[in-house]
């Protein structure tokens, strides 16, 4: 599924009004038309609905939202937040078709004490400022917002809470709490960034057949990763396959001090699905490692003050290298990443204390011949890009891309929302996942995965999409069942792969 920003939704309008011929009064119709129907499986008609319309389009859509909903019997007030003679265009087409209709509105002007009225309803629907909205919150639409988040009914919004911008990288000024979003066409930027997502409450999609055309034109897209494309997607094992075609896997890491780490990793990798796995670490924790991580061989590496000093004695001729966890921050990290970068024949992906000594060689990715794959926290990657954490939580996407883009890497930055990068500056987002897995290990967990799955016949993107979406289901499926987001431990997901892979094979 596309998600958009504002000027994509303004441009796929413009597309299908000028060149498909479906006139703006038609789009509105069917907006107002889906979002009402949508309402009509979860809002009774015992309820007592007031819709707050602005002078916008998405205004417009509240009087066809209104208009279906007296048709089918609903208990419903209009309320307009504006002098209607301000409404434009098709909405105020459709302001005429309501009223032509017989059916009444009232200007919030002309109701004594608004905040009352709401009280007497059983629930708001939020139709007043959708992706149009710009800069600081002006009056009426901010005394209505503050109305509305102090009412204790359902809030329903159109399109977008009233307030909260399309598009990353822009502040909230004042905004609506929905308990249920309806988005129209095609989720907006907004849904899947930190400081936005929340306004939204529960959100759905209602289709206006609006085409996907302008957006599949474009250079690049944006794509949210759902259950439906792990299942079409996962390469399912056949029944004459053997270990060697799933994979020869390498995780090097750990320090003397960190075996956990490594453990981690390549525990996960196996139960992902890895065919081979090698793990070259420190000498010191072989023994124990072995008596954990018991399907896996061993390369042993010398130390130096506890860490690793010298990666020449490995063999980079593997499918694919996990480097970096548990390696450590210390001072030869980056020779030993070079070597890596270097040598390495196959995918190379890059995490926790390895991406820290990149940062230094970041250089060193643009002259590399086969993928590599970065899997930063927030944390991490704002030290690659010398930025504040908040800064680049505002705007992950923006950031990602010109990154991915610059450096030639596939970017996983993982989070509530985790954003997919490819070198071409494609994306997804997974929303899979929960506050659970805030915990120490679970981005090892991650790295052993994703090493596991772009091993299988899948491409990249494919396989870093699925690899998350299993990350963040697993523990979703953790949660729901025997453990809470309290109790939930990296290690606790790796077992439960076993839970998705069955899920999804059914
Ligand atoms: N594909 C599509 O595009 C389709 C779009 N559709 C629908 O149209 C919606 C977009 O409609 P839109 O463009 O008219 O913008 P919208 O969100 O109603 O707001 C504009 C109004 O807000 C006002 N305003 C702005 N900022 C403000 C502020 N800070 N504080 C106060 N006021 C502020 C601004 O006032 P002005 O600046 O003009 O004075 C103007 O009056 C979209 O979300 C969807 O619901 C569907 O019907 C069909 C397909
Ligand atoms: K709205």
């Amino acid at each position: 599924m596309y998600f958009v920003t504002a000027q994509e939704m303004y441009d796929t309008d413009q597309y299908a009004i000028e060149r498909i011929g479906v006139e703006g009064k038609l789009l509105m119709e069917n907006a107002g038309r889906a979002v009402a129907n949508h309402m009509e499986l979860f809002v009774s008609d015992q309820k007592r609905i007031a819709i707050l319309i602005g002078k916008g389009n998405n205004g417009g859509d509240g009087f066809v939202i209104a208009r279906t909903l007296l048709q089918k019997g609903y208990d419903v007030e209009v309320i307009v937040c504006a002098s209607p003679s301000e409404i434009k265009g098709d909405a105020a087409y459709h302001r005429d078709v309501f009223r032509n209709s017989g059916f009444p509105f009232i200007s919030y002007e002309e109701i004594e004490n608004l905040e009352h009225a709401l009280k007497e309803k059983d629930v708001v629907v939020d139709a007043m400022l959708g992706i149009g909205v710009k800069g600081a919150i002006r009056p009426p639409y901010n005394q209505l917002i503050s109305f509305v988040n102090q009412f204790e009914g359902e809030v329903i919004s159109v399109d977008l809470p009233s307030g909260v911008p399309a598009d990353e990288g822009l502040e909230v000024d004042q905004a609506v709490q929905a308990d249920r979003t309806i988005v129209i066409q095609f989720p907006k930027v907004s849904a899947f960034l930190e400081h936005t997502a929340a306004y939204y409450g529960r959100w759905e999609v209602v289709d206006i057949g609006l085409p996907s055309t302008v957006i599949q034109s474009k250079k690049t897209q944006k794509r949210v990763w759902k259950k439906q494309d792990v299942s079409t997607t996962l390469p399912t094992r056949g029944a004459f396959s053997h270990k060697g075609k799933h994979g020869k896997g390498l995780v090097i890491g750990g320090a003397v001090a960190m075996p956990g780490s490594i453990a981690m990793t390549s525990r996960a990798a196996l139960r992902a699905g890895a065919g081979l796995l090698t793990v070259a670490t420190v000498q010191e924790n072989i023994t124990a490692l072995a008596s954990t991580v018991v399907e896996a061989t061993y390369t042993t590496l010398p130390s130096e003050g506890g860490y690793i000093s010298d990666i020449g004695s490995v063999d980079f001729s593997y499918d694919a290298i996990a480097m970096g966890m548990g390696m450590g921050r210390h001072t030869g990290a980056e020779t030993i990443l070079q070597v890596a970068l270097e040598q390495t024949q196959g995918i190379l992906l890059i995490d926790a204390d390895g991406l820290y000594a990149l940062k230094g060689i970041l250089s060193s990715l643009k002259g590399r011949h086969n993928p590599t794959i970065l899997t930063p926290h927030p944390g991490e990657m704002a030290t690659l890009l010398n930025v504040s954490i908040p800064e680049l939580l505002h705007q992950p996407f923006a950031y990602s891309k010109a990154f991915a883009e610059e450096f030639q890497a596939y970017i996983v930055l993982k989070g509530a929302f985790t954003i997919i990068t490819t070198p071409q500056g494609n994306q997804w987002v997974t929303v899979t996942g929960n506050p659970g897995m805030a915990k120490g290990g679970s981005g090892d967990v991650l790295a052993g995965i994703l090493l596991a799955m772009v091993m299988q016949s899948q491409s990249l993107e494919r396989a870093l999409c699925n690899g998350t979406w299993i990350h963040g289901y697993t523990a979703d499926l953790l949660v729901q069942h025997q453990h809470s987001t309290y109790d939930l431990l990296a290690s606790d997901v790796i077992e439960g792969l076993a839970q998705t892979y069955r899920a999804l094979s059914q």
